[in-house]
């Protein structure tokens, strides 16, 4: 199973083999023993599917220590744009976006290690995303960035017209105003 380095360090793609044939196609959409092979020593404990309306923006969200959440992430309808922001302290990429178009028809899936903020924008007229955790949600660890903090730039693929966000999610602070809060370290290291 591929895996595929991006420009921060522990966040991979992840671009599964698909088989096709007559009647369809087939692929392994998770397998313990890929992270294995890569190093990562990761147990997933909670499976979560949100479905969602074009526009929609869910995030960004994390949770701290110690309930931090690593995310293998996919869209199993539609397409969103995902997004993730490395929150770790000390990080060399502390602060720094990577974003990836992720739809039912390419298949890809991203890797999210534990101490980054994640976020998606529907791009198609509905997105159904599926994702594993490797740690419960925690309601009192909870926390969040503004999608539009200026900070971070990000294109979330549709026009600022277009974006839907809850009040929850438009009540969050900016990445400057919640950083000290982040106590993070890298749960494995993958060898790709
Ligand atoms: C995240 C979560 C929510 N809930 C409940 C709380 C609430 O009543 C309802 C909807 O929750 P939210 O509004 O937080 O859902 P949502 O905005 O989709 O939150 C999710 O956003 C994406 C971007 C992530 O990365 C996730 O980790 C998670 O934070 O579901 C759970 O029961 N378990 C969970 O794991």
């Amino acid at each position: 199973m591929p895996f595929y380095p991006t420009s921060i360090p522990d966040l991979y793609v992840f671009e599964p083999r698909v088989f096709e044939d007559e009647r369809g196609y087939f692929f392994e959409s998770y397998s313990e023993k890929a992270f294995r092979d890569i190093g990562l020593d990761i147990t997933f404990v909670q499976d979560n599917q949100s479905y969602s309306k074009h526009g929609v923006i869910r995030g960004l969200h994390y949770q701290l220590n110690p309930h931090a959440q690593s995310k293998l992430i996919r869209a199993i309808n539609g397409a969103i744009r995902d997004v993730v922001v490395d929150i770790r302290t000390g990080s060399a990429t502390y602060g720094q976006t990577f974003s990836i178009d992720l739809t039912a028809d390419n298949k890809k899936q991203l890797f999210v290690p534990a101490g980054f903020a994640h976020g998606f924008c529907v791009l198609s007229e509905t997105a159904t995303v599926m994702y594993k955790c490797d740690a419960f949600w925690n309601k009192e660890a909870e926390g969040g960035i503004r999608f539009d903090d200026p900070a971070l730039n990000i294109d979330w693929g549709l026009p600022f017209d277009e974006l839907v966000l809850n009040q929850k999610d438009f009540d969050l602070p900016l990445l400057a105003d919640c950083q000290n809060n982040f106590v993070y370290e890298a749960k494995a290291k993958a060898v790709v």
